[in-house]
This record gives C-alpha cells, structure tokens and sequence, in this order.
C-alpha cells in the first residue's frame, strides 16, 4: 500500500464526497449573535436564527424592531459589529452565494429610463446568471407586468414598481429570496398575487425570508416566524408552536363553584357575566372540550354556547410585544 501522502488524498477524496453528499444540506440562512449600533441606537442585538432550504420563515415586529437591518446585513449590505452570516453554506459575503439569493429591498428606485425589460435584463447580467428571454418574459408575466414590458419604469406606479422588484428579485432562479415589505404598496389583488407567488415558490424549495406587517399574509404562508422587538429576537418558532393555545369560550348559566372550579383546571380561566374564556394548553387531548362540557353539564351548569377560537398571529404578537420588558429602543 501506498503511503504518498497524494495518492492517499486521492482515495479518501471520492469518499469524503460522499460524506458530504449524505450531510444534510446546510441551511438558506444562518446567523448568528448579529449585532449593529447607529451611534447610541442598537439596531440589532445578539439576533441568531436559521432558515431551512424551501422554508418560508416571517420577520415580525413594530417600526424600529430592526427587521431592514438584520436583511441588511445577511446581504452584505450593512457592515454588522458581530455576528456570523452563511447564505446556502457560504460566507454570506461569497460571490457565489450572493449569485443564488434573490432581494427584493424595502425602499428602491429603478433608472427611469430604462423599459421593465431592460430592468430585468440589467439585473440577470449584474446576478452573473443565464437566463434566457424567454424565461424573463415569464418572470414579468408571474408579476403581471407582461402589458407594460416594453414602458419605461419612470411612468410606472409604485406598485408596478415593487411587482418589477418581485420579478429582479425572482428572475436569476435564487434558492434563497429575501423579501422586504414586498406587499406595501399592492392593492388586494397583488398581494393575492404575490401569496400565489410565495406559495409556488415554497412547493420548488426555495427558501424565502419574509418581511411584512401585514400579519394575516405571514400567517397563511409562513412556516416560521422570528418576531423581533427593539433589536432582539422576542419569539420564535412555527405558527404551530406560536399559536398552539386555543381559547375555548362558552356562554352558560347556573354556574357553581364546582363547576367553575372544573372550569379554571381545565387552563386559565376569565369571565365576565355569562361568558366564560378557558385557555387551554397546547398539549390538550383531542376530548378535552366533549369531556369538560359532559362535566359542565354534570354539574348542573346550563351551556348555551361553546366555541373554541385559536389565538391569531396578530393578537399572539401584541401579547408578546405587550409582555416586553419596555425601556427606551
Ligand atoms: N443608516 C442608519 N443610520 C442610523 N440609524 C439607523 C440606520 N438604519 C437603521 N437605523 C435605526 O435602527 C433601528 C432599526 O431600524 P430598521 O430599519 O432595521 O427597523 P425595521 O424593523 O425594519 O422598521 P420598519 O418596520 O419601520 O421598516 C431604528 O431605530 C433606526 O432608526
């Protein structure tokens, strides 16, 4: 047997590929302990989370929360004081990583000479991609701009504006697309639209990470959310895991104090009148509901009504925001 250091390299090579082949593929996004001040204001404080190939994770939280910086500096855009960034398993500053990642920015403004189609064209050649014409046609129709491909950008409305910055931020075929507010400037359709559109791209497995206020929109089409509050991260986790407490409300009479003592075991209980609010907890059996009212009953209460409601994304984040600990941002 050999022992020439190169032939040993050379027979461990195939094999070290196939270790790496079986690895599980690195996530789109890795960061972590993301830190940025501006003077005295901290932007961004310790922020580390992950998003996984074809994952549709939500950035949330009020003005200011450092939502744009955190994009920011996962693009290379803004310089971070610490913190480590990945993108597709590479330094997020890697040309080649940055040619996979597609950006759809916050604030921008495309030359106003130049047609939709020219925005289009300037951009792939800037991404270093291959893309035929054809392909950027389709892009424009995915936006529905197919119309308005030969105008120039100068005339168009914000809202063309940003469906343009949907398809640049598309067009290069990105495994990974990081999207700032790409619905605040789209009238319901559009941003219908660009729900089809996440929906489309989490069925091709590519990861998007999604910056919006508009929270009824994260909830149908996030897998996860990181909810961000004065620079750090708040919460985080699947809808699932966020919103796994569901409130039970019933409307009912002849209450004892058996009864409402039944009723405050069952999770944490309020009540005003005649309606009483349980919520319960997130690992409750499937019977949990039949089996408290059968006892209600039981116990002589009257039930006129009982309607279980889960915690929507919205209120779950005003509880979370609420229960922050305050203090200047
Ligand atoms: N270039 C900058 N210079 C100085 N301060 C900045 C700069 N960029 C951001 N900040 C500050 O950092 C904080 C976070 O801003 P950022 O834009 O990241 O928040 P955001 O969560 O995206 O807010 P919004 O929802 O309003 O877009 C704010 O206090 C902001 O004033």
């Amino acid at each position: 047997m050999s022992t020439d250091p190169t032939v040993l390299a050379e027979a461990a090579a195939p094999d070290a590929e196939r270790l790496l082949a079986d690895l599980p593929p690195t996530p789109a996004v890795w960061c972590s302990g993301l830190r940025k001040r501006y003077r005295k204001q901290t932007a961004v404080d310790d922020v580390s989370f992950t998003v996984g190939r074809g994952e549709v994770l939500g950035l949330l939280g009020p003005n200011g929360a450092g939502k744009t910086s955190v994009i920011k500096i996962l693009l290379g855009l803004v310089r971070p004081d610490a913190g480590e960034v990945l993108l597709l398993g590479r330094p997020g500053t890697d040309p080649q990583a940055r040619a996979r990642v597609g950006y759809l920015p916050e604030l921008f403004r495309y030359q106003p000479w130049l047609t939709a189609a020219e925005v289009l064209a300037l951009h792939v050649r800037l991404a270093g991609a291959a893309v035929p014409a054809r392909e950027q046609r389709e892009s424009l129709a995915l936006v529905g701009l197919t119309d308005r491909a030969g105008d120039r950008v100068g005339g168009f409305s914000k809202g063309m504006q940003q469906r343009l910055g949907l398809a640049v931020a598309l067009v290069a075929r990105p495994e990974l697309v990081l999207l700032d507010e790409p619905t605040s400037a789209l009238d319901p359709i559009g941003r219908a639209d660009v729900r089809d559109l996440l929906l489309s791209l989490k069925e091709r497995r590519v990861a998007v990470l999604l910056n919006s206020h508009l929270i009824g929109e994260v909830e149908r089409v996030c897998d996860r959310v990181v909810i961000l509050d004065k620079g750090r991260v708040a919460a985080s986790g699947t809808l699932a895991e966020l919103l796994g407490q569901r409130e039970l409300r019933l409307r009912l009479d002849e209450v004892s104090a058996e009864a409402e003592a039944r009723l405050a075991a069952a999770g944490q209980l309020t009540h005003s009148g005649d309606s009483y609010t349980v919520t319960l907890p997130a690992d409750q059996s499937a019977t949990m509901v039949p089996d408290l009212v059968a006892e209600l009953v039981r116990l002589g209460v009257r039930v006129h009504a009982v309607e279980p409601a889960r915690i929507s994304l919205e209120e779950r984040l005003l509880d979370i925001l609420r229960a922050g600990t305050g203090g200047d941002r």
